[in-house]
């Protein structure tokens, strides 16, 4: 794929032990685009987001974030602190990680927590309530504002981030993503456990957060209808390795791809599809 890629993962590979969970692997996700990441069950793609958010140092190869004023960060080189400030990376994981005893605006407060922190003087000019602080505090309960807005729950700021129901929980969860104001966005298993009206709804918000905001999004997802409705681009692993790439359509009707998925052999898979079964 050629173009403007955000990231370029060139060779990558991570070994646990006797294990290859991800071997040489390559691939582009284009700026302002939404790239997915897919393929069966232990394929690697969760140690792709582990290496790429410097969870994991990967054994070899190189991952390169470019912003778009041109400036190039190595994010191997990077330990996950400074890959979510620097790179502004930002992720959510297979399993909700929200408070759920803070409200829903509390926890896109905590999102801008190191942005506040600044603002405070390391929290001198947040005691003394100086002015740079409290517009920086407002900016922040605004940004949070808009985010609940976004998402739908404004009405429910102030509700316990636990007691609300799990599509809205997975939504907020982004949203709180996006309080960082990220350049890549990689989001695992967003679908996973919602319902087919949670997976419209959230499938709208990845849409809008490429459209409104310009955020490119890499996006790790088991759930067909999603991958299919939104992506721009789908990477698609089995055993460590690529298989296939490119459009939504391409890699649905690529016989390598059925083959991962059914756990058939490739010619047993093209008789699946010429039958049409
Ligand atoms: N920390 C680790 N130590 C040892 N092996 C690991 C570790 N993390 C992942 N693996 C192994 O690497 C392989 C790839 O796992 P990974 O979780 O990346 O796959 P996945 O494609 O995300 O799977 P799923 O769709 O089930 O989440 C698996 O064989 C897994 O057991």
């Amino acid at each position: 794929m050629s173009g403007d890629p955000i990231l370029s993962v060139d060779r990558l590979s991570m070994r646990f032990g006797g294990i290859v969970a991800v071997n040489d692997l390559s691939f582009d996700a284009e700026r302002r685009k939404i790239t997915a990441l897919i393929g069966p069950n232990g394929a690697g793609k969760t140690t792709v987001f582990n290496c790429i958010t410097g969870f994991y140092k990967p054994t070899s190869g190189a991952m390169r974030l470019t912003h778009d004023d041109g400036h190039a960060i190595q994010l191997q080189r990077l330990n996950d602190f400074r890959i979510a400030k620097l790179a502004r990376v930002a992720r959510t994981f297979q399993n909700i990680r929200l408070f759920p005893g803070m409200t829903a605006l509390e926890n896109l407060m905590v999102a801008q927590h190191n942005a506040l922190m600044r603002a405070s003087g390391l929290t001198f000019l947040g005691l003394i309530g100086a002015p740079s602080w409290r517009n920086a505090e407002q900016a922040a309960i605004d940004l949070s504002r808009t985010w609940l807005d976004r998402i739908g729950l404004l009405d429910r700021a102030d509700d316990a981030a636990g007691n609300l129901p799990y599509g809205d929980q997975r939504r907020l969860e982004i949203a709180r993503a996006m309080c960082t104001q990220p350049a890549l966005l990689c989001l695992d298993e967003p679908a996973a456990g919602l319902n087919a009206r949670e997976s419209a709804a959230l499938s709208e918000l990845l849409l809008s957060i490429r459209s409104e905001e310009g955020t490119s999004i890499l996006l790790i997802e088991h759930d067909m209808s999603v991958v299919m409705e939104i992506s721009d681009h789908v990477v698609v692993m089995d055993y460590g390795v690529k298989i296939a790439e490119g459009t939504p359509r391409h890699i649905r009707d690529d016989p390598k791809v059925i083959a991962a998925y059914l756990g058939a052999d490739e010619e047993e898979a093209i008789a699946v599809m010429e039958s049409g079964t």
